[in-house]
């Protein structure tokens, strides 16, 4: 290696007291049969990455990279080099990165590969105890914090975990399959949330409502009420594997300004994302123990994580796992958002042009892995076929590949999941559905599907795929459809896109768009065995809060006052 670093000075603010850190890391990495092993070295200033060399063992030409190559380079190295150990992510307790006593490691399998990308710790039950003392014992304090100080540090954490959305995001690449550029969105939007929630907790928290007792029937003014909201504990957040950072900050960032402390079991894939996520908090200087992530597969630790006496509120997000977590849970408030079957209704007077792309976007980005992609459609017979049509020609235009490329369709998360597609696919093939494009998978990646024709005794008619296959089933009538979980309505009527709404059983409608979340700040639900509660910034913070109330007889108020 000829030369070991550059700092880049224009990273370093003229007030800065400047400490260098310098961080070595033996990397190896398999790529298909390409075996790469370089040594690279990341200069830190105050902690943050400034510059990087790094030498490929095997004669590579890394050479001198600038920031945010060298930081897209060296997810798990470089600022978050203290987060791994070896090969092994460590798990954070206490304010720090540790080794599990179990010695026993979670392996992350890249979608697009199949090959073992990263490996993480699997805690034990010992330490989930620790762990949740600490919780308990940092929130007390965290409590007496002062709202705008707590807010300044989630302002911090924002910031750092947007200026290292290179790494994060290459972490989503490769243990997601998110293409690169959602991946990069994903970051720079779950830093925005954090911002967003610790500006709305000072609005939301900074307010306490006061009662007087003449306002019921038979009471005179003497006895007043202040009603505030505090927090309620200690917050287990569980977010799924398709947005493993923004689900997580989504939990995190409400229950932290609202004065909880918070204990995270991040998603098998995706693991690593959120770990150097949470050294973002770490990095923002937060006080030891309020913030904690427990590793493990959710199969072997999440019991005793949801059913842990220490635990008071539980943010869960995923499929229907959850289902089960409600039922063993105890007496503590549940934020639960499982899996749906969004239908899009498409009217006759739709503008199908728009409706089209619409649709293909809403069912295909991120290979329809998002709880809110347009699972079936519903349209009137009478257009179905220009709206098929269409659709095709949306579908041919879409690119298949590798996430870190930027395809438009990448590999779904597992083997298992892409088992599952085929299983849905394969049976309505069975069933008599029209396959509008070839049916073609290779390894985990599936290409885009539309089936035409689907009737409601086929399984893709009512189950959730969680990939890139999406089935058309016509109707004759808005009345007809019994999937009553609409996520949006295609009509130029606005009178009916409203009446179809409020007669529908659905937490969120969308009228001519397809279904999304939102913007993190607006509410998001789903109702009846799709969840409990409410998403979105305001409402998670008043979710992880309760009510206190000071009453105070006025005749207890010496008489001086009373005049
Ligand atoms: N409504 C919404 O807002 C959203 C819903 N979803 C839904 O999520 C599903 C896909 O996500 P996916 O990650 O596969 O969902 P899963 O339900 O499989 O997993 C979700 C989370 O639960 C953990 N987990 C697994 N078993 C347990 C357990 N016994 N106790 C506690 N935690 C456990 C998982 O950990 P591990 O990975 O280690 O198993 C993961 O962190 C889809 O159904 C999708 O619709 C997705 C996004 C948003
Ligand atoms: O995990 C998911 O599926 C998200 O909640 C979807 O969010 P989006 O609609 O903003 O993509």
């Amino acid at each position: 290696m000829k030369r070991f670093c550059d700092v880049d000075k224009s990273m370093i603010r003229e007030d800065d007291v400047v400490r260098f850190d310098f961080d070595f890391l033996v990397l190896r990495r398999e790529r298909g049969s390409e075996r790469t092993c370089r040594v690279c070295v990341s200069v830190r200033a105050n902690g943050l990455v400034t510059r990087g060399l790094c030498h490929n063992v095997e004669g590579c030409d890394w050479g001198r990279l600038s920031l945010d190559e060298h930081s897209a380079r060296m997810a798990g190295t470089g600022v978050s080099v203290e987060i791994i150990d070896e090969e092994v992510f460590k798990y954070y307790s206490e304010g720090e990165w540790k080794k599990s006593s179990f010695g026993k490691s979670v392996a992350i399998i890249n979608p697009t590969t199949r090959k073992t990308q990263y490996k993480f710790q699997a805690c034990t039950q010992e330490e989930v105890n620790k762990v949740m003392v600490n919780a308990r014992r940092a929130q007390k304090a965290w409590a007496k914090t002062p709202l705008w100080k707590r807010a300044e540090l989630l302002h911090k954490a924002a910031a750092i975990l947007k200026e290292h959305k290179g790494p994060i995001a290459e972490c989503l690449i490769e243990e997601i399959a998110k293409p690169a550029k959602d991946a990069i969105f994903e970051v720079v939007r779950s830093g925005d949330l954090v911002s967003y929630c610790a500006e709305e907790g000072v609005r939301i928290l900074g307010e306490s409502k006061f009662l007087t007792a003449d306002s019921f029937p038979g009471h005179e003014r003497n006895k007043y009420c202040l009603v505030s909201k505090i927090p309620l504990g200690v917050v287990l957040a569980i977010p799924p594997f398709s947005y493993p950072v923004n689900l997580a900050v989504s939990k995190i960032a409400p229950s932290l300004i609202a004065g909880n402390s918070l204990v995270l079991k991040p998603p098998t894939q995706g693991a690593v994302a959120c770990l150097h996520m949470v050294h973002c908090f770490h990095l923002a200087g937060f006080p030891k123990g309020l913030i904690s992530s427990i590793t493990g597969k959710g199969s072997e630790i999440g019991d005793f994580l949801t059913m842990h006496p220490g635990v008071n509120c539980i943010s869960f997000t995923g499929g229907d796992t959850g289902i089960a977590i409600s039922k063993k849970a105890g007496m503590i408030p549940l934020q639960m958002e499982f899996g749906v079957k969004d239908a899009c209704v498409v009217l006759e007077d739709a503008d199908l042009d728009q409706v089209a792309p619409n649709i293909v976007r809403g069912g295909f980005s991120y290979s329809g892995q998002r709880c809110t992609a347009a699972k079936v459609v519903l349209v009137m017979d009478c257009i179905a076929d220009t709206l098929v049509e269409k659709m095709k020609a949306s579908i041919a235009k879409l690119t298949v590949g590798p996430p870190e490329d930027d395809y438009d369709i990448t590999p779904v998360v597992t083997e298992s999941s892409a088992n599952y597609i085929e299983e849905l696919v394969v049976d309505a093939r069975k069933k008599g559905a029209t396959f509008c494009q070839e049916y073609r998978r290779e390894g985990n990646l599936i290409w885009p599907l539309l089936l035409n024709n689907v009737r409601q005794d086929m399984r893709i008619a009512w189950e959730e795929p969680f990939g890139p296959v999406v089935p058309v089933i016509r109707i004759n009538s808005v009345e007809e459809d019994q999937n009553q979980m609409h996520g949006c309505v295609f009509t130029k009527d606005i009178d009916k896109a409203i009446l179809i709404s409020d007669a529908t059983e659905t937490g969120t409608v969308q009228i001519n768009s397809a279904p999304a979340r939102g913007l993190d700040h607006f509410p998001f639900q789903g109702l009846r065995d799709s969840g409990i509660g409410s998403q979105g910034i305001a409402s998670s913070i008043n979710m992880m809060t309760k009510l206190h109330f000071l009453l105070h007889p006025r005749d207890q108020v010496p008489d001086t006052f009373m005049n």
